[in-house]
């Protein structure tokens, strides 16, 4: 078996803290994009050993969630063919309101939401970023511990709080926008406020599992 997971995603799904530690390395494709990563980011301490390979339909997304204390403090997520709405949100426990989170946010604490810690470091409003196709999203430090994130289960993809507003005219440039449902939905300026994906999306989640333990079981 390989450190390379593929899924078609629905569920985020935290795998037992050491299951990681008894798989083989990864393929030699895959070695020369996740060496590149690492090169040009200068952020992995040492070669990234993880990759989880997803495929979404239009409709398919992944519940808000958080990754697990096991790939800390990095990840990078590389976007293909479709381009998708990746949300974030600060964690329920450290959000003033966190008795309106959402169901998915409560799930993902178990149903707990702790105690509101109200930090002022902390940006409450959810936002969410556009992933073009052949991008590549890096979150790390804060990114990763405070906040949850996740992708909606919805063909159609609203533009109201993405960060990243210069990937949206991109996205706007290149007409995929065009649709009747999305039409509708202009926000006065003759450009879309939505957008419909059409086709699927692959990503590779890229992190590094810090202690990798050789040939624990020996038959
Ligand atoms: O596919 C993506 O863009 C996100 C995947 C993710 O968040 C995860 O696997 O933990
Ligand atoms: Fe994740």
């Amino acid at each position: 078996m390989r450190r390379a997971f593929c899924h078609r995603n629905k569920f985020a799904i935290n795998l037992p803290q050491h299951f990681h530690h008894f798989i083989g390395p990864l393929p030699p494709w895959l070695t020369k994009i996740t060496q590149r990563i690492c090169q040009q980011t200068g952020l992995f301490p040492s070669p990234i050993n993880h990759v989880l390979i997803n495929e979404y339909l239009p409709d398919q997304g992944i519940m808000l969630h958080q990754d697990g204390p096991a790939y800390f403090p990095v990840v990078a997520i590389l976007s293909l063919e479709s381009p998708v709405m990746i949300d974030f949100i600060a964690h329920p426990r450290l959000r003033e309101d966190s008795a309106t989170c959402t169901v998915a946010a409560k799930a993902e604490t178990n149903g707990s939401l702790g105690e509101s810690l109200c930090r002022p470091d902390v940006h409450c409003d959810p936002c969410s970023l556009l992933l073009m196709p052949c991008s590549l999203l890096i979150f790390k430090d804060q990114a990763y511990t405070d906040y949850l994130h996740g992708i909606q289960d919805s063909e159609l993809c609203s533009f109201d709080k993405v960060l990243n507003i210069s990937e949206v005219k991109k996205l706007q440039a290149q007409e995929l926008t065009c649709d009747p449902v999305v039409a509708e939905d202009s926000n006065g300026t003759g450009q879309s406020s939505i957008f419909r994906r059409t086709s699927k999306r692959v990503s590779l989640t890229c992190r590094l599992v810090p202690k990798v333990h050789k040939n624990l079981f020996k038959f």
